[in-house]
């Protein structure tokens, strides 16, 4: 069976070489603390101002502070900075965390859409650091969507009680 790492790169087109590409400088040094902040800023900006309701129904239970600020620590950690997420709310665990919304492959598209937008519009972001980030996010999204079709498969397997075999 693939991986859930080797599904989202069939998903999103993303090699996995390219995908971790963002490990092998480090982006947080590289970037500045203030460039994630701003990044994270314009990206719920768009994200909370979706004319798309269906999107931006998705983050009702968020406000923009909390989602911006959950999102930059997140960002600085895993990029080379300082552990600002895991000392204030733990372990990361996307696809945990992800667990209460629709993280389908549309919603993936819209986020990236967002996000791809948020990172031309903040500034500071080098074409070379903007693609390794484009990458990772990328490849990021379609893992959490192959997370949740293994969690909803899974599901009903349980509800079932056992395989019937086939589907
Ligand atoms: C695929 C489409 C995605 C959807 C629909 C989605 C949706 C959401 C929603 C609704 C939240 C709650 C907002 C909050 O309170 O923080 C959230 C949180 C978060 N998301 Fe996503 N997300 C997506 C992709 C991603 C990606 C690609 C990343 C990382 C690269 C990511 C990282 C995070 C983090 C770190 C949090 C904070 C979790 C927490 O502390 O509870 N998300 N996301």
């Amino acid at each position: 069976m693939q991986s859930l790492q080797e599904q989202a790169s069939q998903k999103s087109g993303v090699p996995l070489d390219e995908a971790f590409q963002v490990d092998a400088v480090n982006l947080y040094e590289r970037l500045g603390h203030q460039v994630f902040i701003d990044l994270s800023t314009n990206f719920y900006t768009r994200v909370y101002d979706d004319k798309e309701t269906w999107f931006r129904d998705i983050f009702a239970n968020s406000t923009r502070e909390h989602a911006t600020q959950n999102q930059y620590e997140f960002f600085i950690q895993r990029l080379g900075g300082p552990p600002l997420y895991s000392q204030r709310k733990g372990h990361p665990a996307l696809i945990g965390r992800h667990g209460p919304y629709a993280v389908t492959e549309r919603a993936a598209q819209r986020w990236l859409e967002h996000m791809d937008e948020a990172l031309d519009e903040t500034a500071g972001i080098d074409e070379d650091s903007r693609q390794r980030l484009r990458n990772f996010f990328r490849h990021t999204a379609y893992f959490l969507v192959a997370g949740k079709e293994l969690v909803n498969r899974n599901r009903l397997v349980g509800y079932g009680g056992k395989h019937t075999g086939g589907a």
